[in-house]
């Protein structure tokens, strides 16, 4: 299973040039990202109350330009779940047009910033994707 988020390009989004400004970009991959663990259950607004969940790397290829309108679908795949880090996809298209695609490792820490696992539930849950 994957997940699909939908996220129109704004004004908001666009450079002088009228084409998305690649830092708005990762914003939608966080907005993604978050919207994710709130369809399993794990809203951050719970979650970071006792937790952080920093991304530790993150790649990105950016295929083709956006523009304000487009109508982009970031599909995210998990790719790997560690003990304490989880391994995720993106791949953002308009329409059959590829417009970027990444992969990034989050980090579950504790309020130390040390590393933690994984509760069962999101393993579980991570597990469905
Ligand atoms: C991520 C870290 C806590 C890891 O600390 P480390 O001391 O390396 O921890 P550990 O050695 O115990 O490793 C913990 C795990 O991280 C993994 N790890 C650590 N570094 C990496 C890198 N660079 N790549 C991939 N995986 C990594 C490591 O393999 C361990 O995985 P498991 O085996 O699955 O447990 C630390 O490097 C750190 O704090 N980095 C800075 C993070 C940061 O500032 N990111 C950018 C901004 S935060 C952010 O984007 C954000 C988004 C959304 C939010 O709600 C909050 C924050």
């Amino acid at each position: 299973m994957s997940f699909d988020f939908n996220q129109k390009v704004l004004f908001k989004h666009c450079d002088p040039a009228g084409i998305v400004f690649y830092p708005r970009y990762f914003e939608m991959i966080n907005d993604c990202v978050e919207a994710f663990f709130t369809q399993i259950g794990l809203p951050f607004e719970e979650l970071l109350k006792t937790a952080g969940v920093p991304t530790a790397q993150i790649s990105t290829t950016f295929q083709n330009p956006s523009r304000h309108g487009d109508a982009l679908v970031i599909r995210l795949a998990v790719v790997r779940i560690g003990r304490s880090s989880l391994d995720l996809s993106f791949n953002a298209m308009c329409g059959t047009e590829q417009r970027f695609s990444a992969k990034s490792t989050l980090v579950y820490i504790d309020p130390n910033g040390a590393g933690q696992s994984w509760p069962e539930t999101a393993r579980n849950a991570f597990s469905q994707y």
